[in-house]
């Protein structure tokens, strides 16, 4: 069976990631004696930019669902497709990074997470990995399935020309974001650039509940973000994930709701130029990063904010 690769996308382009996992995918199929298809989430770049670096299929998924990534709609699409694959390959992004566990969960198969180099042998699956945060380099040895994430920039890219074949195919997945947030998302204020942000995080208690958070930003100006688990468990987009392991930002304006103010949290954060904090509990963290900071149910106090700042407007 084919050794299968992810070849992640971003507005319909093969990222740099993508030419990463299928160079390193062909290595190990070499080493196998297989061959490598690709799959990748409604892309509008040829396919001849994946046969360039081995894959000889590349499997084509057009689905809205997967327009933006929300790791549990990634890891059910990616299962549904390569069935009982012994090897899938991601690169080690934030998306890939973040879903290849629950793809592992989901195929009953090992994980073996920033391989370095190609594999010393495939059967079993020998191969050195980044350990102790990049300090040290630890060699695994996994039987079985294995989903194998590799570690960005460490393998490169290699071209290795093939004749290749697309197919279309669908698959049954659902995103947990709504067409209203998705819609939202394409209008949004960049992240990175905006001067207000609005972030929230498991305090909302479900997705649900980011209206109060989106209407907010809307009378602000400001982006929205949110804290690593929202994003992790599907609540919001990966896109929006600020800290030490998602997006670092710094504007004037940071109003937290309902984030703890984890140091992994405040990494990405603590250096915006104030800092708001809403809080239900007096003890969070979050308060000793603050400027300002509001003990209260967030869901009396974001609605009360957003009709003070709509008076302060005359909106
Ligand atoms: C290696 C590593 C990297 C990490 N990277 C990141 C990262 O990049 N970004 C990140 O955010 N996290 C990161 N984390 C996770 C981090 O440690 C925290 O677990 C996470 O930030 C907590 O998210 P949270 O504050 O939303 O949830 P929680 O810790 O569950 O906090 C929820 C908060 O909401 C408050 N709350 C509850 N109900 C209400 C209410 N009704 N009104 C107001 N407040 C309410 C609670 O008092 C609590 O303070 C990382 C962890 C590790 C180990």
């Amino acid at each position: 069976m084919a050794i299968f690769v992810f070849a992640e996308t971003a507005e319909g382009k093969y990222k740099k990631a993508a030419i990463e996992a299928v160079s390193y995918a062909k290595a190990v199929a070499d080493k196998a004696g297989d061959s490598v298809t690709a799959i990748a989430f409604n892309a509008t770049d040829p396919s001849d930019v994946l046969y360039k670096y081995g894959a000889t299929k590349v499997l084509k998924v057009n689905n809205p669902a997967l327009a933006i990534f929300t790791p549990d709609a990634y890891a059910k699409a990616i299962a549904q497709l390569v069935g009982d694959a012994s090897t899938v390959i991601l690169t080690h992004t934030n998306d890939g990074g973040t879903f290849a566990p629950l793809l592992a969960v989901a195929l009953d198969a090992n994980i073996v997470s920033n391989v370095t180099a190609a594999p010393e042998s495939v059967s079993p699956f020998v191969v050195e990995r980044k350990s102790y945060s990049g300090k040290g380099i630890m060699v695994v040895q996994a039987e079985g399935k294995n989903v194998i994430t590799v570690l960005q920039g460490s393998f490169g890219v290699i071209e290795s020309a093939v004749s290749g074949s697309e197919e279309t195919v669908s698959v049954d997945v659902q995103s947990k974001l709504t067409a209203e947030n998705q819609a939202a998302q394409s209008a949004k204020i960049n992240l990175i650039e905006a001067e207000r942000v609005v972030s929230a995080g498991r305090g909302m208690k479900a997705p649900e509940n980011w209206g109060m958070i989106e209407e907010l930003a809307d009378v602000l100006g400001a982006a929205t973000a949110c804290s690593k688990p929202c994003s992790d468990i599907g609540w919001r987009p990966h896109s929006e994930h600020v800290g030490q392991t998602g997006k670092a930002i710094s504007p004037d304006l940071y109003i937290a709701v309902g984030i703890s103010g984890a140091i992994q949290h405040l990494a990405g954060v603590g250096t915006s130029r104030v800092i708001v904090v809403i809080n239900s509990d007096p003890e969070a963290p979050f308060f000793k990063a603050a400027d300002y900071g509001v003990v209260g149910d967030a869901f009396q106090v974001v609605p009360a904010l957003i009709q003070k700042i709509k008076a302060f407007k005359g909106v």
